[in-house]
């Protein structure tokens, strides 16, 4: 049968990037996406605005929606305190599969709790199913028609507390209006674009920090 495009990235991984080494999984990953495969990585320009946005809030519970290959998991899990946790949620179950081998190559597996399912299902389970109380930061990386209903769910289901950071990427590319509107007019956040590109490409896209007021 023909491999998919995350096994293949899974396949770089394996063949290039040495064991527990999380810098030399990205530096991977980035490479095939630049000289074999686009993959819908966050990427190297916008994952320095992430790790830059991580090692600042030095967040002990972390929340990713959107793992797909779990590049951007490896990214914030090896910026994480000893006994920070960082849960993510990937919906396609292939994309998990091939994920759950990156970030155990890079030996974060005991950071990082991968859970399959839909944002929509899980975000008001997060209480009881995994003792969350608050989230310290989310990255929103999954359907851009997810955020804003999330991030409202997230609210009403008190997820959030006053500092939480939201962090979106593709805000400009797809692009996520509704969400964007909502964050940059609600009187409940203070937001901040970084402007960037589009993972491997040319095109301009970027991050929106948005901090919760309470
Ligand atoms: N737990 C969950 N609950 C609900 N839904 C979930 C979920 N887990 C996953 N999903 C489903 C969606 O996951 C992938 C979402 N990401 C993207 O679609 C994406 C697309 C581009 C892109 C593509 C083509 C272009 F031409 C230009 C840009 C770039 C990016 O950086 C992207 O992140
Ligand atoms: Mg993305």
């Amino acid at each position: 049968t023909q491999s998919t495009r995350p096994q293949r990235l899974l396949g770089a991984v394996q063949q290039n990037a040495t064991r527990g080494d999380p810098r030399s999984v990205v530096k991977t990953i980035d490479q095939f996406c630049k000289h074999k495969e686009w993959a819908m990585n966050v990427g190297d320009e916008k994952g320095c605005i992430l790790d830059s946005v991580v090692s600042e809030l030095n967040p002990a519970t972390v929340l990713e929606l959107g793992t797909y290959c779990g590049y951007s998991t490896v990214r914030i899990a090896s910026l994480l305190p000893p006994h920070a946790r960082l849960i993510t949620l990937e919906f396609n179950p292939h994309f998990a599969a091939v994920a759950r081998q990156i970030i155990a190559w890079a030996g974060l597996q005991d950071k990082v709790l991968l859970v399959e399912g839909a944002s929509g299902d899980w975000i008001p389970k997060m209480k009881e199913q995994f003792g969350v109380k608050t989230f310290d930061l989310v990255f929103l990386d999954h359907w851009k028609d997810r955020y804003l209903p999330d991030t409202k769910l997230m609210e009403e289901c008190g997820l959030l507390r006053k500092g939480s950071v939201l962090l979106a990427d593709n805000v400009v590319c797809p692009g996520t209006p509704d969400y964007l509107q909502y964050v940059r007019n609600s009187p409940r956040y203070n937001s901040q674009y970084f402007r960037s590109h589009l993972e491997y490409t040319k095109a301009e896209d970027g991050l929106e920090k948005s901090v919760f007021l309470g």
